[in-house]
């Protein structure tokens, strides 16, 4: 559900796994494009889309007879779209979300946000997560994610149904973990980015990198994470993929922010979603309400809506108050 970027590579890969596949997708002329000539070209130019991958712009059409639905809308408008889509959804229907983001207002998660509005339990609700840039999945390079749920076997059967030669499906239990890395990853890659367009090098990326995993963890085991989750493909695979990479939105959200543009500017240039922009402001509601210090996604909240010069919030950040490297916890 969700004709995007990543909607649109997970429905290339679940058809390439030798699933059945309906995308949904809102535009007629991106639905008309994959059914007459296998191609997204606003999300994924220039990439062969699989035969046998159908899309429809009827949400009904799309969810009959699910095993799986897949949602890949911008997490701040899941609530509202997956509303609509409650009389159609399949009864014993697992869903699964490709969203990386949290809710604006609710501090949700993504796999909450779908069981409250769709009002299915836990076992029935996976994410799938890792570092997984939509371009280069698309093109066959090799990859690999998380299939998470509390049911495991409801894992398994993600992790079956998207398992390719070009790519590797691993299970977990904890959907918390797999949910907060992939979620606040964007935030570190803002940051990230902001020191890019500054002109700063890898010691710096790497520096924050690490420290963005620092504040994820603990954010992470306040909540219930399990820690060693966040060393694995959901948490420092996704933090270290997104954050090096060029293709990032977020990271090159930040970076453009780092060269001297403002706000206004940056989000008329960046025509998809960069999670982190909206997330942030959650994930520091999300932290405050359990008592976590979360310095880098402090700045980038100050950065993008509270007025703070760049340069300043980096200051601030590497001036704070000397600590040990593990504290928190
Ligand atoms: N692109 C990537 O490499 C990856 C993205 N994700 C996550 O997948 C989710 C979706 O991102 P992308 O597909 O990359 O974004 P995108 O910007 O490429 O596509 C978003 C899709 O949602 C649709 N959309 C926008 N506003 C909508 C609304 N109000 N109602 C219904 N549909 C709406 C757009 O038409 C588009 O089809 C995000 O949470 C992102 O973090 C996760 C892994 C990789
Ligand atoms: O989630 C992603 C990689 O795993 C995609 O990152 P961006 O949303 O920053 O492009």
């Amino acid at each position: 559900m969700g004709a995007g970027s990543w909607g649109t590579v997970v429905a290339k890969l679940l058809r390439d796994a030798g699933c059945e596949v309906t995308l949904w997708g809102r535009r007629a002329d991106v639905v008309d494009s994959v059914n007459e000539r296998r191609e997204n070209p606003d999300y994924l130019p220039g990439i062969e889309l699989p035969e046998g991958l159908r899309a429809t712009l009827d949400p009904a059409e799309a969810l009959a007879g699910a095993e799986f639905v897949a949602l890949a809308v911008p997490a701040q408008t899941l609530r509202e779209n997956l509303s609509q889509w409650v009389p159609d959804l399949p009864p014993e229907a697992v869903m699964v979300s490709l969203m990386k983001g949290i809710e604006l207002g609710t501090c949700r998660r993504m796999s909450e946000v779908i069981q409250e509005v769709a009002d299915v339990p836990e076992e029935r609700v996976a994410v799938f997560c890792g570092p997984n840039l939509a371009r280069e999945i698309a093109t066959g390079q090799p990859g690999a994610a998380v299939a998470g749920c509390v049911d495991e076997g409801n894992a398994r059967r993600l992790q079956a149904a998207t398992m390719t030669p070009y790519f590797r499906t691993y299970t977990s239990t904890d959907v918390i973990g797999c949910e907060l890395g992939g979620a606040v990853k964007n935030v570190v890659a803002l940051c990230v980015g902001m020191s890019v367009g500054l002109g700063f090098g890898d010691s710096t990326q790497a520096l924050l990198i690490t420290r963005g995993l620092a504040e994820i963890t603990r954010l992470g085991a306040a909540l219930g994470a399990d820690e060693h989750t966040f060393a694995g493909l959901a948490g420092m695979g996704d933090l270290v993929g997104t954050c090096m990479s060029p293709l990032s939105r977020n990271r090159t959200f930040g970076e453009n922010l780092g060269r001297g543009m403002t706000l206004e500017q940056v989000i008329a240039v960046t025509k998809q979603t960069a999670e982190g922009v909206k997330s942030c402001e959650a994930v520091l509601e999300l932290a405050r309400k359990h008592n976590v210090e979360m310095p880098i996604t402090e700045s980038v909240a100050g950065v993008l809506y509270h007025g703070m010069p760049i340069k300043e919030a980096g200051l601030s950040l590497i001036s704070r108050s000397p600590k040990p490297e593990r504290y928190g916890v």
